[in-house]
């Protein structure tokens, strides 16, 4: 399965380059981390990837269709999107935030939820282990809470490109391995997951594919066990560390800075 291509893309932004010629795939039925240090370029890819701002070169694709000629409609019918850093949705319910996923399910003509649109709904509040909050005003809820709820809004969207900023950077232990158990499932069931990450361990334990992104350049791809190497830790992330095998496969072990 085809998945996301990004081809030869390249991003400006206040006069340079902050993406050059990155060139990566995100195969369907994967969980795919895109990995590096701060300012690398993650977030600028993923915009583009989500159709936020047009690439100045550079292809992407999904299942062979062009993503950056779709319009937002179309767009939203395939690809949910989980911001880094929550907008405030003021005055709206926790259930209304994750109704905003059906959107582009209804018909243009519809006025309200259907009763199936409202299950699935409920069940993307199920998985998040937000259900209880459902009536909650939105802007009423902690930084992790309101990261699960963005997070059952895209499930909500049931979408087959589920792309995440940073998912994971307000939860708690016990919601980050849940969360990402979570999207395990969903590439498992056929669905094409990219998500940003920044701790390694977790992109080792939990990621089929890995892409290393470094200064705007795509330096590494692969499984995440032969990406992660000691070499690359030290040359990318300026850290001196060691995989050591642990119970349930590697782990890297940080000795200090380069
Ligand atoms: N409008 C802009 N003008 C100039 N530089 C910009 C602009 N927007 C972003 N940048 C720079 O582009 C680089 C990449 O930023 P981006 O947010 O994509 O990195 P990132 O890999 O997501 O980082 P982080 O891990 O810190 O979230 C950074 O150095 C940032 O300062």
């Amino acid at each position: 399965m085809e998945g996301l291509r990004v081809g030869g893309v390249n991003i400006r932004r206040g006069g340079r380059n902050i993406v050059a010629g990155a060139q990566f795939s995100a195969p369907a039925g994967k969980v795919t981390g895109l990995v590096g240090p701060n300012g690398a370029g993650k977030s600028t890819l993923i915009s583009a990837i989500v159709g936020i701002e047009r690439p100045e070169a550079g292809e992407l694709t999904f299942e062979g269709a062009n993503l950056v000629a779709m319009g937002r409609r179309e767009r939203a019918g395939i690809c949910a999107y989980v911001e880094q850093s929550a907008s405030t949705e003021e005055r709206l319910s926790v259930a209304d935030v994750v109704a905003l996923g059906r959107i582009p399910h209804l018909p243009a003509w519809a006025v309200g939820l259907g009763t199936d649109d409202e299950t699935v709904v409920a069940e993307a509040l199920e998985k998040v282990g937000m259900a209880r909050f459902a009536g909650r005003q939105f802007s009423t809820l902690s930084g992790g809470e309101q990261q699960r709820v963005h997070i059952a809004r895209a499930l909500a969207q049931e979408p087959k490109l589920l792309v995440l900023d940073e998912p994971t950077s307000h939860l708690d232990i016990r919601a980050q391995l849940q969360v990402l158990h979570l999207l395990g499932g969903l590439a498992k069931a056929g669905g094409t997951v990219l998500l940003a990450l920044h701790d390694l361990n977790l992109a080792l334990r939990f990621c089929d594919w890995l892409v290393v992104l470094d200064a705007g350049q795509v330096v590494a791809e692969g499984r995440p066990a032969e990406v992660l190497r000691e070499d690359l830790l030290a040359s990318v992330y300026g850290v001196y560390a060691r995989l050591i095998e642990g119970p349930g496969g590697p782990v890297i072990a940080y000795e200090g800075t380069v």
